[in-house]
Order: structure tokens, then sequence, then C-alpha cells
């Protein structure tokens, strides 16, 4: 399981660790980490020209210290300092011993030049020294320097700018180095996070950085794992620095081997109903493909067989005719240990009431979140998972769906609460949350080519199979998008699929959680 932490709990152990540890040892675990993933990158360090930009806090501190071990192997390491007389100041020190060269970042943002470094204070000036890639001076005594271009053409950039300190975005005087750092043909290295998103929520308000690798120390942030800030980070390598966190994450990402332990896997004493029966009420006169899109995901999702009740049956055992279809509605479809209903479902609300009636384990999805009376559900004993996309859980929440898109960490919970229920928020990373609060699980395994339509379909069937083997809907919803993620993966590489492709590659992502 990969796990991330608040913020607030992040600065309350390292508050712990350090008052325990000589000054300053927390930043060299950090920094000899950032170091080191630094020089993998670069593969030769000797000769390299690494340009760090360097905020007012600890962050740059960190990337100056790193800067300094690099210089020491023969790097020519140069710190663009955004607030000259505010930077870290020990960590300065330590680039300068090193032969590293000092610039200052220029006032007047956008206009690509900046003032040599021998106006400002501590940091204003550099020493010499000089190591391979530098004499020490910035700007040659007192000239311009032009940052943006050695930004540009620098074989690592290392973003310093801000770290969990970050608030609303890139102060303005940051954004054209952001901006040059995209521009720049080598590699970019976010130290922490990515300047410029949110690390607690993953927002991301106007510019910030796009790393290519970003190293995080002592636990991933939030903003690491949740779109849109998750794609600006890059991969992402995280530095044990020794920080003791407590027992429950802010948010959870499973990996293969927690999926693995969860994928439901007959035994020899199974039968079809032992597995679980899943019962799917889904599909209209009109979009009978939902209906045949849930199934194809159910009759995937390990469930021992399926039942289908509702206006799309022929099309349904057309498809597959190993489903038993029924026309009378859910009440009397037979037993079932869990249900989906929604997909394609039209204005079918008496359906959903009926579903929603059912003291079973209910997954309800696209036309069935708009039908479902808000009361039924929040007064259900057996579980229930809502799964919506942004658009929908907007609705639901009666706001604009960028504000959901923006917030998602905020929208899940606040949906899970609102309904009592456990809520699936889909998107390019998808969100798991449970109405009694705890960690909320995320998903990053799919891939773009799953916005295509019918997928959702898929995943509402794949799902509700999984809580009719007996998952908790926390883990139906979450097993169910890591798999289906994968199977989008796996079908698309790297080319279109349709939502059909994506159901018939789950036995190959299961196989692949299983091996
Ligand atoms: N926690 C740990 O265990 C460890 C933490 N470590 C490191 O410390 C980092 C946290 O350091 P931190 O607390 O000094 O905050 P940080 O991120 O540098 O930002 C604050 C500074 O940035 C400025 N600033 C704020 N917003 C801004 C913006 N939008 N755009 C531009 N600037 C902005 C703000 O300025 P001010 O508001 O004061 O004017 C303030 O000076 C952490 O991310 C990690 O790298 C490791 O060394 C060891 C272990
Ligand atoms: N950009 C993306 N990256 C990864 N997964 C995505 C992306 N866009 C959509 N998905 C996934 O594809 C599925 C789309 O579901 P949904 O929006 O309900 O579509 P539909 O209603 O057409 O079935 C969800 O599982 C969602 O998480
Ligand atoms: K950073």
């Amino acid at each position: 399981m990969r796990s991330a932490y608040s913020v607030d709990t992040v600065r309350n152990a390292e508050r712990e660790l350090m008052a325990r540890l000589p000054e300053g040892a927390l930043m060299q675990r950090a920094a000899a980490g950032l170091a080191a993933a630094c020089a993998d990158v670069l593969g030769r360090v000797y000769g390299s020209r690494v340009v760090l930009l360097v905020g007012s806090g600890d962050n740059g501190g960190d990337a100056l210290y790193a800067g300094a071990r690099l210089a020491r192997r023969g790097a020519g390491v140069t710190a663009v300092l955004l607030a000259p007389e505010r930077t870290h100041a020990a960590g300065l020190a330590a680039l300068r011993r090193a032969g590293g060269r000092v610039v200052r970042a220029g006032r007047g943002a956008g206009d690509g030049r900046a003032a040599a470094g021998d106006q400002g204070g501590v940091a204003g000036r550099a020493s010499g020294g000089g190591r391979p890639g530098g004499e020490g001076r910035a700007g040659g005594g007192g000239g311009d320097v032009d940052v943006e271009g050695l930004v540009e053409r620098a074989d690592l950039v290392v973003d310093g700018i801000v770290g969990i300190g970050g608030k609303d975005g890139l102060r303005p005087e940051a954004v054209p180095l952001a901006a040059a750092a995209g521009r720049s043909r080598g590699a970019v290295v976010a130290v922490d996070l990515p300047s410029g998103v949110d690390p607690g929520t993953g927002e991301v308000r106007g510019v910030a950085v796009r790393a290519d690798l970003t190293v995080t120390f002592g636990t991933h942030k939030p903003g690491l794992l949740i779109d849109p800030a998750r794609e600006y980070a890059g991969s992402v390598r995280l530095v044990d620095i020794g920080l003791e966190l407590p027992a429950e994450p802010e948010l959870e990402a499973l990996q293969h081997a927690d999926v693995a332990r969860l994928l439901p896997v007959p035994r020899a004493e199974s039968d079809k109903y032992r597995r679980g029966v899943v019962g799917i009420a889904a599909g209209s006169a009109r979009y009978p493909g939902a209906a045949v899109l849930a199934v194809s995901g159910a009759l995937r999702g390990g469930a021992g067989a399926v039942r289908y009740v509702g206006p799309a049956g022929d099309a349904v055992i057309a498809r597959f005719p190993e489903t038993l279809v029924s026309d009378r509605g859910p009440k009397h479809a037979g037993r079932v240990q869990a249900w989906v209903v929604g997909p394609g479902a039209g204005d079918d609300a008496a359906t959903v009431g009926e579903v929603l009636a059912a003291d079973v384990p209910v997954l309800v999805d696209a036309d069935g979140l708009r039908l479902a009376d808000a009361e039924a559900v929040r007064s259900r004993r057996a579980p229930t998972l809502l799964t919506p996309h942004a658009g929908e859980a907007a609705a639901l929440l009666g706001v604009e769906r960028r504000e959901v898109e923006e917030g998602r960490l905020a929208a899940v919970r606040e949906l899970a609460a609102r309904y009592g229920a456990t809520v699936l928020l889909k998107g390019s990373t998808t969100l798991v949350a449970d109405s009694g609060g705890g960690a909320v699980r995320v998903n990053a395994t799919g891939t773009s080519w799953l916005a295509t339509a019918g997928s959702g379909d898929v995943l509402s069937g794949l799902a509700g199979s999984l809580l009719a083997a007996g998952l908790s809907a926390v883990d139906a919803g979450s097993v169910g998008a890591y798999v289906h993620g994968l199977a989008g993966r796996l079908a698309a590489d790297g080319a279109p699929v349709g939502a059909h492709d994506v159901a018939a590659a789950i036995p190959e992502a299961w196989r692949n959680v299983l091996a």
C-alpha cells in the first residue's frame, strides 16, 4: 500500500523527529536522497550543467545542499535565488563552498533577464573556488545573466521553489522560472513536490512546475497522488528520512500485492452461488448497450453468476448467453448478493427505488445517481457504493463541474458524508471515500484511453460483481477501479479502444495482478 499524509501530519512528525536529531540532520537526509536521484537522472554527473531554482524556504535549502553534493562530484551548479535575502543561509554557504555559482532571479517577471548576484546581501555574491562548469561569479561581475536561458540549456533543473509550505499557486516572480523549466532540454526534478501545486489537495491554480521526477521526503503528499497535480509530478521517488507517521494516512493507493490479496478466487468448495450472484438492473429501450457493457464487466468480476433485469434482455443474451435474464423487476429476479443499478437506465426511477430497498450491497451509477432518492440512500443498512464522474458528482453537490475537478478530494468526502455512502469519484485518478471518514483510496492505474463511452458501465459491473463476491464497498470500488484501469491500459496499449475491449481485457489484468 502506498500512503500519503496531510501536511499537518508531516509537519508534526518532522517536529518530533527533529527534536531527537542534531540540527540540520533531517535536511541532510533529504538532500542526500535528492542528490542521489539527480545523479541517477544525469547518468554522468561530472561536467553536467545543473540549475537550482531556489525559493525562500527549506525546500530551497534541500535543493542547495543537494546542489552542493553534485558540485563536489564535478557538476557545474548554478543556483537561481528567488528571494536572495531570505535564502536558506547554511545551504547557500554549502553550495558556495562546493564551488557552485549564484544568481538572482529577475525582478521583471517574464523579461528573461536576471541581475547578477552581487546586489543581494547574504545571497548576492557567489564565492570563487572554480569547479568545472563555472567560475563562481554570476554574470561576469555585474552584467545581466540570462537566467531563463540558463534554465533552458541545463542538463538538469532542480525545482526547489516551494514544497509543503506552498499555497495559492506560484507567485508571479516564480512563474517565468517554472515556464523556462518547461522549455528546458534537460530533465526537471522537483524537490518534495512540483512547485505551484497544492500539497494537500492536488489542486493546481495557474502555472506550476512540470517535473519528470519528484523526489519526496518521508511520505507521499496527497497532491502527488491526485490529479491534476499528480500529472505535474512525473514519476515519484520516496526518500525515507525516518519520519514516524500515524497508522491511518489521509490517502492510500493499492498496489499489486494489496489487490492480489483482495481479489476473490474460487476454492474447491466454491459453487456459483457461494461465489456470489450479482444483479444488474440497467439499460433501457434507448440504451440497451449500457446493459450489455455492465454485464460484460460483471461476468469478469468474480461473482459466480450474473442476473440481468430490464428491457435489454435480448441484447444481453445475444452477447452473453450465460446471463440469467428476467424482465419482472428486481424484486422478482431471484436472490442476489449485490445489485448494480443505473447505467443507461433512462428515467426508470421505480427500478432504482426497488433496488435501493433491497437489503444487499448496491452500486448506483450513471442515471441511477440522478434518480436515486437521497433519503432512501441514507437510510439503507446494507453498504451503498455511488460511482459518479465529475459531472454527476457536481450535479449531486449542486456545484459547477470545475469545482469538483479542481478539488476532487473535498468533493468525494463531501458526497460520502452527505449520502452516508461509499463514493467512487471517477476520472483520471479515481478516489474512493467512505462515509465514516478514514483514508481515501486513490487509483491511478488507468489511461486516458479509458475516456470512451461505456467504459464506466464496465466498471460498475465489475465493481458490483466484487461486492457480490463479498468485498466491502471501499474494497470493491478501489479494487474494481484498479483492475479496470489496468485492463484499459492493457487493452489500449497506446491506441484507441472501445469499452467492450476494456471488459475483454479484465481477465488479463486479473492474471497480471495475481502473477
Ligand atoms: N517536513 C519534513 O519532514 C522535511 C521537510 N523538508 C523540506 O522542507 C520543505 C518545507 O519547507 P518550508 O516549511 O520552509 O516551506 P517551503 O515549502 O520551502 O515554502 C515556504 C516558503 O516558500 C514561500 N512560498 C510560499 N508559497 C509560495 C508560492 N506560492 N510561490 C513562491 N513561494 C512561496 C514562502 O514565502 P513567505 O510566505 O514566507 O513569503 C516560504 O518562505 C519541504 O517541502 C521539504 O522540501 C526537508 O528538508 C526535511 C524534511
Ligand atoms: N483521462 C482519464 N484517465 C484515466 N481514466 C479515465 C480518464 N477519463 C475517464 N477515465 C475512466 O474511464 C471511465 C469513464 O467512466 P464514465 O465517465 O462513467 O463513462 P461512461 O459514462 O461513458 O461509461 C471511468 O472509470 C474513469 O475513471
Ligand atoms: K518544489
